[in-house]
């Protein structure tokens, strides 16, 4: 079985859950996964946060570094311009000292200050002169086209530096001519350090003159001396001996500082001291009014201006400090907490899907294994044999029960080539087909295989395919033999009987039929043979069932010897027997058969170590003279069996018409008794029983008649048996049994009657179980203790169930209840159960006094029943005792009481109230 495909099996039928099986819940590193990714995400968050703002804080410092540098640099540079500008100015003075006025002003326009040098509100020049020589000054001034020109303040000291030039051309510079430079302190105090130096040298901050009224605000003035010569003094003593004039530029802080900004670009915040100076708190130059707060960065740098040093105050502005990135590190926090949130969340969703996953996976794989042993204990465990065959014919696998089927050890199937091994060639055709993939069933009686168990099989050959290829053929083997046997054995029971093996009803009735068929059409008779065993009850009954059953076995061999091929002889049920006599000529031939169905049972029996006789009534009806159909056919038999027995038993009879109309009157009967119980049809007589010696009324039995409303007056002998046979004579019994009691009631009453009165109580009675509860009911409705009643039951009513019969009397016993054992003598083994039945009397059967009186017989019986009463200590009562012959015989046997048409046939209530009235008070 190496080449088998997955659906192959192992020998395995317990399931076992997986060892590798992954656990379904996460371990704890794994739940904690998502958690150390959430804090580990926090903090490089927070740290590249921190980087982010780090350099985004080191940047703007190096941004705000180089704008410092550029500024400042800006700034100096401006200076320097000023300071070449001064230079300048003056050289002019070196070249040309005799400048005349316009031509200052020609080359200051040529400047272009307003444009070139913010704040510079003009460009200069003031004369020294001696005190003494103002007025000369002022003349030529004037003279040179400025009449208004006057120097002041007057009182100015020995040496002045007068404000001649002021360029460009305007009302404020105009205004500033005729000014003693050297009038004022910072002023004269610039001037000589710029006299004695040489160089450009600046007032510390002042307040224009030309600005004082209108709006004061800082200013300086950077001077340039000049002097006598081409060529600059070298010391000190030269330079003042030389010098002529300054140079001089005011310029206002405000729109020299502003003019390095863009407009309204004021990116860092500047002030201006000039240091060391005592006013060094209060600025220059501010560019901005201070705020609140600590900037982000500052830096205070130096610069020389005009011989002073100036302390520039750098600082960042709120508006600038934060450069376009400085979102940066916010988003960076951002986008480092959203995505540990979002990875936090994936892995938590992750571990989640994961742990669902294996779960899943888990019940997926449990479920595919479960599957997987469930199909191999479906394969290994089937009561069905399964084989799989592949295309070319050879066995790939068949579990145990196919092998079993086939009657072959499994491995030996392995490979096996079914196209050389099927025994039958229509499993070779059907497999063949099955093949080229068309499933099939059939059904043989061969063996699966060559050398195997021969067998009824239902075979299905199913193509299993995948994608239009054949994988292989399953191979489903049944083995019907049992139901078929089965099958054959209903069939079996069907038509034939389970007791003696002849055909039952029905096959005999399909027989008949058949035979009517052919006479029909060949012409010719068919006789219907009815049979009846004489007495056979009585034997069943007394003798048991199972000797009846070896009984009727033992007839229908001696029925069956001697018959013909043709002739049919069957069993219709009970003690009833059918011959069919096919193709008849005359009815001398159904008679022959019966002579010989006579003669054949006529010798005894030997049943049990017992050997006895049996005898049959015979009833022959033919086809097509009695009738011309199954069932008339046989109810003529029947009819005719009837009468056979009516004559005496033992012997046959054919069908006569008369015999047909009794046979309804039968079936007349039955209905009309039924009808009589209801309406009351029924009666009872009663016959005394004396005794023997003196007469004396020592009980009596009731008998029930029939007042029938057209034929008058009918015997039980005649009713009886329809009673008995249809079943009616349960209800007709527990009238009697009611009636008789409350007869017995009026009687006690009327007459104080102290005998028992004796009911008969058929087989059917008393197997019925309610026997005791119905006495008990009568009883009790009439106010009767028990003993007032007698039960009189058959010999063979007690014998045909010995325990059920035992615990019935019982019952009855403690109800109180005499009971009599009827007909007693005529039974087979009744003397051996007597000693188990609770039993008062025993009843001598009328045939044996019969016969007392014709001598037929001596009188053994009797004598031999009034000794077994007496020694059992029970009353002894003789029947039918009908001549004083008969009487004194009993009384010599010591026979206790009699009853019989002697001393009175059974008479209607009315003469029983005569006969107790008549009775001598007790
Ligand atoms: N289950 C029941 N059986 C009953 C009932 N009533 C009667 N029977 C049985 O019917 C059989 C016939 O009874 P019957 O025709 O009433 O005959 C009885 C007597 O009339 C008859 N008898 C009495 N004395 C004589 C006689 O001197 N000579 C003579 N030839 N016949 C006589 O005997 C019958 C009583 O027999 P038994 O019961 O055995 O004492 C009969 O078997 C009845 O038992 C019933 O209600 N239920």
């Amino acid at each position: 079985m190496d080449q088998a495909p997955e659906v192959l099996v192992p020998e395995t039928s317990t399931i076992e859950p997986s060892s590798d099986t992954p656990d379904p819940i996460p371990s704890p590193l794994a739940r904690r996964i998502p958690w150390l990714v959430l804090a580990g995400g926090l903090l490089l968050s927070a740290l590249a946060w921190d980087q982010s703002a780090r350099s985004l804080h080191e940047e703007a410092q190096h941004r705000f570094s180089i704008r410092v540098e550029e500024v400042h640099s800006q700034l100096g540079d401006r200076l320097k311009v000023y300071d070449q500008l001064v230079r300048g100015a003056a050289a002019l003075f070196t070249a040309f000292p005799a400048v005349h006025r316009a031509e200052w002003n020609r080359f200051v326009e040529g400047l272009y200050i307003q444009q070139r040098y913010p704040g510079i509100t003009s460009v200069a020049y003031a004369r020294r002169i001696e005190a003494m020589r103002g007025a000369e000054l002022v003349a030529a001034m004037r003279a040179d086209g400025v009449p208004d020109f006057r120097i002041w303040p007057e009182n100015a000291g020995a040496e002045r530096a007068i404000n001649i030039f002021a360029a460009p051309v305007n009302d404020s510079n105009i205004r500033a001519l005729g000014f003693d430079m050297m009038s004022e302190g910072l002023r004269r105090t610039a001037i000589e350090q710029a006299r004695d130096s040489g160089q450009p040298m600046a007032t510390r901050a002042i307040t224009l003159k030309i600005d004082e009224v209108s709006a004061p605000q800082a200013a300086f003035i950077l001077y340039q001396a000049t002097y006598n010569g081409d060529r600059p003094p070298p010391t000190v003593e030269t330079r003042r001996a030389a010098f002529t004039g300054v140079v001089l530029t005011p310029v206002r802080i405000a729109p020299l500082v502003d003019g390095l900004f863009g407009a309204g670009r004021h990116d860092l915040g500047i002030e201006v001291f000039d240091t060391p100076s005592a006013d060094a708190e209060f600025p220059l130059y501010r560019n901005d009014r201070p705020v609140a707060g600590t900037p982000l960065f500052s830096v205070a740098r130096e610069m020389l201006v005009g011989g002073r040093i100036w302390t520039v105050h750098y600082e960042t502005r709120p508006e600038a400090e934060h450069g376009a990135e400085e979102w940066v590190p916010e988003a960076v926090l951002a986008a480092g907490l959203t995505i540990s949130a979002a990875l936090f969340l994936l892995l938590r969703a992750m571990s989640a899907t994961r742990a669902r996953a294996l779960v899943l996976a888990e019940r997926m794989t449990e479920s595919l294994m479960r599957r997987d042993a469930e199909r191999k204990q479906l394969f290994t465990q089937a009561p069905l044999g399964i084989a799989l065959i592949d295309r070319d014919g050879r066995m790939i696998d068949a579990n145990p029960a196919f092998a079993r089927a086939a009657g072959l050890e499994r491995e030996a199937l392995a490979g096996l080539d079914l196209r050389l091994r099927a025994a039958d060639p229509a499993v070779l055709a059907a497999l063949d087909t099955a093949i080229r993939g068309e499933s099939g069933k059939l059904e043989t009686d061969q063996p699966l295989l060559v050398g195997g168990r021969r067998n009824h099989f239902s075979l299905h050959f199913q193509p299993v395919t995948a994608h239009g290829e054949l994988l292989f053929v399953l191979v489903f083997a049944e083995d019907i033999g049992e139901k078929r046997r089965a099958e054959q054995h209903i069939q079996y029971l069907a038509h034939f009987d389970a007791l003696t093996g002849l055909p039952n009803r029905v096959l005999l009735f399909d027989r008949i039929a058949q035979a009517l068929r052919e006479a029909r059409r060949d012409g010719g008779k068919v006789g219907v043979l009815f049979i009846d065993l004489d007495r056979f009850k009585v034997i069943n009954d007394s003798l048991g069932h199972s000797f009846g059953d070896e009984v009727l076995r033992s007839v229908a061999k001696r029925l069956q010897s001697g018959l013909r091929e043709s002739d049919t002889v069957g069993r219709l049920g009970g003690d009833e027997f059918l011959i069919v006599v096919r193709r008849m000529n005359e009815p001398g031939d159904a008679a022959a058969i019966a002579e010989k169905v006579v003669a054949h049972l006529a010798s005894p029996f030997a049943v049990g170590g017992q050997s006895f006789v049996v005898t049959p009534s015979v009833g022959i009806s033919l086809y097509p003279d009695d009738a011309d159909d199954v069932e008339g056919l046989i109810r003529c038999a029947d009819i005719a069996m009837y009468s056979a027995k009516e004559q005496g038993r033992n012997g046959y009879r054919f069908v006569t018409k008369e015999m047909g109309a009794k046979s309804r009157e039968r079936m007349d009967l039955e209905g009309s008794l039924r009808q009589a119980i209801r309406d009351g049809e029924l009666f009872l007589v009663y016959q005394p029983q004396v005794d023997t010696i003196d007469g004396r009324l020592v009980g009596l039995e009731a008998l029930v008649r029939w007042r029938h409303p057209q034929e008058g007056l009918i015997m039980p002998g005649r009713f009886l048996p329809v009673a008995e046979e249809t079943g009616l004579v349960v209800a007709m019994g527990d009238w009697v049994l009611f009636e008789a009691c409350a007869q017995i009631r009026r009687w006690r009453d009327r007459f104080g009657l102290d005998v028992p009165v004796a009911v008969n109580v058929s087989g059917a009675q008393f197997r019925d179980g309610q026997l005791p509860a119905k006495v008990a009911h009568a009883l009790e409705a009439n106010g009767l203790s028990g003993p007032e009643l007698e039960i009189e039951v058959t010999e063979s009513t007690l014998i045909e169930d010995v325990p059920a019969a035992a615990e019935t009397l019982a019952a009855l016993k403690a109800r109180g209840v005499l009971i009599a054992l009827d007909d007693f003598g005529t039974g087979y083994s009744s003397l051996s159960y007597l000693h188990r039945f609770p039993i008062d009397k025993l009843k001598i059967d009328r045939s044996f006094i019969h016969d007392l009186s014709t001598g037929a017989s001596n009188a053994s019986v009797p004598r031999a029943i009034v000794g077994l009463g007496r020694s059992l200590g029970l009353s002894v009562i003789a029947e039918g005792v009908e001549t004083e012959e008969q009487l004194q015989l009993l009384r010599d046997l010591s026979c206790e009481s009699y009853q019989g048409f002697l001393f009175s046939r059974p008479v209607p209530v009315e003469q029983v109230d005569a006969l107790l009235a008549a009775l001598p008070a007790r």
